[in-house]
């Protein structure tokens, strides 16, 4: 097993109208994790813990050995909020001068440089002038160009089009060809994971229901197709929810080749990433 990167235990997190965890979650060295999870499910609130900038009410974050108080911590990982951004009447010029002196020797200006040339993004133009694509390709060049050894991204490939996301996520699956760099980042866009994460964390309504293999995951469920009568004559814990049409039922199960070999006649497909959270939302609505 490699060690991990970062690791959190027990983390709580208590806002006026929603509570987070306790939540376990680890970041195996040279691995992506794929934070999936409803919109308000608490993702964001969760990487901010992981990288110092909320504090956690109870629990331990173990970030690179340190601690994400630490300045020296916080100094070797790369992070990319949607609300955190540089100021609009900034050039990238700009934005690499004030990075140089707060990352000091760790900053590496020809990276910088050489990722604004790889995302197409003019170094003089002001970043009110930016698109959104433009403004979180910025952030990332800013995140990369001190050589982090964890990258923490919140919906960094949200709203970039199918092609330029595509080169992002070649992009990390470069950064974590070597063991000392990880990636956490959550995503609404799960068939981005599905294509580049090695483990999915599923949070839903605060707290995690797994953190998984996610080739694992993905043999593990299925979509089953088949009548109520036929549904009945399955072991109860194989099936997690179901929903009831006009035509059938169509119930989100785990151990897919059991269910399979129980029930020759009926369809199981494997399930999405997609399918399972949408299976989840549905048992927790009823
Ligand atoms: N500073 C805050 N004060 C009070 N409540 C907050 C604060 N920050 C977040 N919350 C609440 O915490 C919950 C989780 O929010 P969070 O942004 O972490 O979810 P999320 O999973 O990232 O959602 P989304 O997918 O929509 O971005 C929400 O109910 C939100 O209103």
């Amino acid at each position: 097993m490699a060690a991990s990167t970062a690791a959190l235990r027990g983390i709580t997190k208590q806002y006026k109208d929603f509570t987070l965890g306790p939540v376990d979650m680890t970041v195996p060295a040279g691995s992506i994790v794929g934070l999936i999870g409803e919109n308000g499910a608490g993702k964001t609130t969760l990487l901010k813990i992981l990288c110092g900038v909320n504090r956690a009410d109870d629990g331990t974050v173990d970030l690179l050995g340190g601690f994400p108080a630490d300045a020296a911590t916080r100094a070797k990982i790369g992070v990319v909020f949607e609300d955190a951004f540089f100021y609009g009447s900034f050039t990238a010029a700009q934005v690499a001068r004030s990075l140089a002196g707060m990352y000091g020797a760790r900053w590496n200006a020809d990276s910088f440089s050489a990722y604004l040339r790889r995302f197409g993004l003019d170094a003089g133009k002001k970043l009110k002038e930016y698109s959104r694509g433009m403004r979180l390709k910025l952030s990332l060049a800013a995140a990369l160009a001190h050589d982090p050894e964890l990258l923490v991204l919140d919906e960094a490939t949200a709203g970039l089009d199918p092609v330029v996301r595509g080169e992002l996520l070649d992009l990390f699956l470069e950064f974590i060809q070597d063991e000392r760099h990880s990636i956490v980042m959550s995503s609404h866009i799960t068939a981005d994971l599905e294509q580049i994460a090695d483990s999915i964390a599923y949070l839903h309504n605060g707290q995690l229901l797994f953190q998984e293999n996610k080739d694992d995951l993905l043999q593990e469920y299925g979509v089953l197709h088949c009548g109520e009568d036929v549904l009945t004559s399955l072991p109860a814990g194989l099936v997690v929810f179901t929903r009831r049409g006009a035509y059938g039922c169509e119930s989100l199960v785990r151990e897919r080749r059991t269910v399979q070999e129980l029930l020759p006649e009926a369809v199981c497909d494997a399930a999405r990433l997609d399918d399972i959270m949408r299976f989840y939302s549905g048992r927790d609505a009823q």
